[in-house]
């Protein structure tokens, strides 16, 4: 049968109802992209009316994240025991309870509170989520289907920064409504997900057989589905003979080979997502805004949309390209696009740390109390200190006139004292305070680099993560690996956002992003030598992809071509069954 007219015939046999699950359920992305971007908005807000300190800013950002770390393992457990609908409904259960909590917060503990249970929603949904999509959906569509999650992850960070934007006018109790909002996703997704169906793959492995037939059928419409049953089931039986049915399921997944490798390339699929520095250019992408020129902190958030905006639509173009270029290609070409933007970011921040302009002024302090920043003679030294910022004007675009002075402890805006303490009467007197950046003429680079990294993080790294873990473990170790591998994600998360700012203190902002990209060197040669291609073929098929000894999947490139000939041989009944259960004829 004609290519053109195989996917004419899949187009139509897939019946909506696989994209309405879908949808439903990657509404679980779009509050984890949500809760985690929202808060640095609600943060400029709440650090002014409960007079937030660095540290209870900390914890409320990473209080969420580390949360996620530890129910995304939990719900391994929980996965593997009750199944994948019940874990989606505990997480927009959860969503909703920490949005309550946060919205009617009046101090700071039970903020906390709200952020940590709204972390635990995120954890579960995290890995449950692209293991129910990638359970529900045909294989010509998976990868597609478990994109669209991370498309809806990049759309509610995207969204929430519009919040956080609209919202940043009402400056009291603005947070609440930002905080709150995503009570709305949360309900819809839990009313949804009553009637919506559980996994039929769980389902067989359970021995709810009868069940299982039913959904599948509603799953596929009216193709038959006997061949798609029969091979779960003889997977699983075959499974448990091989493998084994006692012990815990990480000791099972460690002792048997191909599991151990799919382990190891998905959870450092997942490190080297986050150790590429994606949540440091999100988080940094308003200094980075800064640097280039813009002053106005309004303008830098909504500056800061406009990236989470190029984030999300080029992960849209991520949807386009995995049925077409496949993981493994577009992973690769994803991660070293990555890799030469991060190299030119840092190249930026390079150039611009070494045209810092002198520090030519250093007025006494008023207050008497020796700070750190009369020592530093260079505008980079002044920027990388957190306590610090630099009052100067400018002369035909040269910094002159400067001074590396406090920084005012209740608002980032202007200094502790002195020239640049008062906003209105600064600006009228043509003088300007950076802070947390220097004015360079080099700012240009890194914009283009920030712009770069997300075309080409986006479409690959981004979402290929969480789909190939998806696909890549036999049911029974499904679960558990999905778990493990999100742990790490959320483990690496912390620790890259936590350490960014003490990286950049002893690094600088170059030596950081240099570091970024020698990591993303690291994994672009982690994932030549050991991810295999999944694209199209059915779960239960993948496994044998990882029997052979790891790193040697670079070489399945060349195996492809093999295989096809092997098909053409066979004739075309083989060609249907192996890769296209729909393809019946
Ligand atoms: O795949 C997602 C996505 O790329 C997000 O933008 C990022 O914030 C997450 O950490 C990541 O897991």
């Amino acid at each position: 049968m004609g290519e053109k007219r195989r996917r004419q015939f899949q187009r139509d046999e897939t019946p909506g109802f696989v994209y309405v699950v879908s949808v439903f359920s990657a509404l679980g992305g779009f509050l984890f992209g949500y809760d985690t971007g929202v808060v640095s908005g609600a943060l400029l807000l709440l650090k002014r009316e409960l007079n937030l300190d660095a540290l209870w800013q900390e914890l409320l950002v990473s209080g969420t994240v580390g949360a996620a770390a530890l129910s995304a393992l939990a719900g391994g457990v929980l996965n593997g025991l009750c199944g994948r609908r019940p874990c989606i409904l505990l997480a927009s259960g959860l969503f909703t309870a920490g949005a309550g909590v946060l919205a009617a917060a009046r101090d700071k503990e039970t903020l906390l509170g709200g952020r940590v249970v709204v972390g635990l929603g995120i954890g579960v949904a995290s890995m449950t989520v692209p293991v129910y999509i990638a359970e529900v959906a045909p294989p010509h569509l998976r990868g597609r289907l478990v994109t669209i999650n991370t498309l809806f992850i990049t759309g509610g960070q995207f969204f929430a920064s519009v919040v956080d934007g609209l919202f940043s006018y009402l400056v009291k109790d603005g947070w609440r409504y930002m905080l709150g909002l995503s009570a709305v996703p949360a309900v819809i997704q839990f009313f949804g997900f009553l009637f919506l169906p559980e996994s039929p793959r769980w389902l067989i492995q359970k021995g709810q057989t009868q069940r299982a037939r039913r959904i599948l059928s509603q799953m596929r419409g009216n193709q038959a589905i006997d061949e798609e049953y029969d091979s779960i089931k003889n997977n699983i039986e075959e499974e448990e003979k091989e493998v084994g049915a006692a012990g815990p399921v990480i000791c099972r997944m460690l002792t048997y080979p191909p599991t151990r490798r799919a382990l190891i390339v998905g959870c450092g699929l997942q490190m080297f997502q986050q150790l590429s520095g994606i949540n440091t250019v999100m988080y940094y992408s308003a200094t980075i805004l800064q640097m280039s020129g813009v002053e106005d902190d309004r303008l830098a958030i909504w500056l800061a949309a406009l990236t989470a905006f190029i984030n999300f639509i080029f992960t849209l173009v991520g949807v386009w390209l995995v049925e077409r270029m496949g993981r493994r290609k577009l992973t690769l070409g994803s991660l070293a696009g990555t890799a030469v933007a991060l190299i030119i970011l840092a190249s930026g921040f390079l150039l611009s740390a070494q045209v810092s302009p002198r520090v030519t002024l250093n007025p006494p302090d008023p207050s008497h109390q020796n700070s750190t920043c009369t020592k530093y003679s260079y505008c980079n030294g002044c920027m990388l200190d957190p306590d610090c910022g630099l009052c100067y004007k400018l002369n035909k675009s040269s910094v002159v006139e400067s001074s590396c002075i406090p920084v005012d402890k209740h608002s980032t805006m202007k200094a502790a004292w002195g020239r640049c303490s008062n906003e209105t009467i600064f600006k009228k007197e043509d003088l300007f305070w950076a802070y947390n950046f220097c004015p360079t003429p080099y700012s240009w680079t890194a914009l283009l680099g920030l712009i770069l990294y997300l075309v080409f993080f986006a479409p690959g790294m981004g979402p290929m993560p969480w789909t190939v873990n998806s696909e890549i473990y036999p049911l029974w170790a499904r679960s558990t690996g999905n778990a493990c591998s999100s742990g790490v994600n959320w483990v690496f998360n912390v620790l890259v956002s936590l350490t960014f700012l003490h990286t950049a203190e002893y690094l600088t902002y170059y030596g950081a992003f240099f570091l970024y990209a020698g990591f993303a060197g690291l994994g672009l040669l982690f994932i030549y030598g050991c991810l295999p291609e999944t694209k199209g073929k059915k779960l239960e098929e993948i496994e044998s992809l990882f029997e052979s000894r790891l790193c040697t999947c670079g070489m399945s490139d060349s195996d492809e071509g093999r295989y096809i000939e092997y098909i053409r041989v066979k004739g075309s009944n083989y060609h249907l069954s192996d890769n296209d259960a729909s393809d019946v004829e």
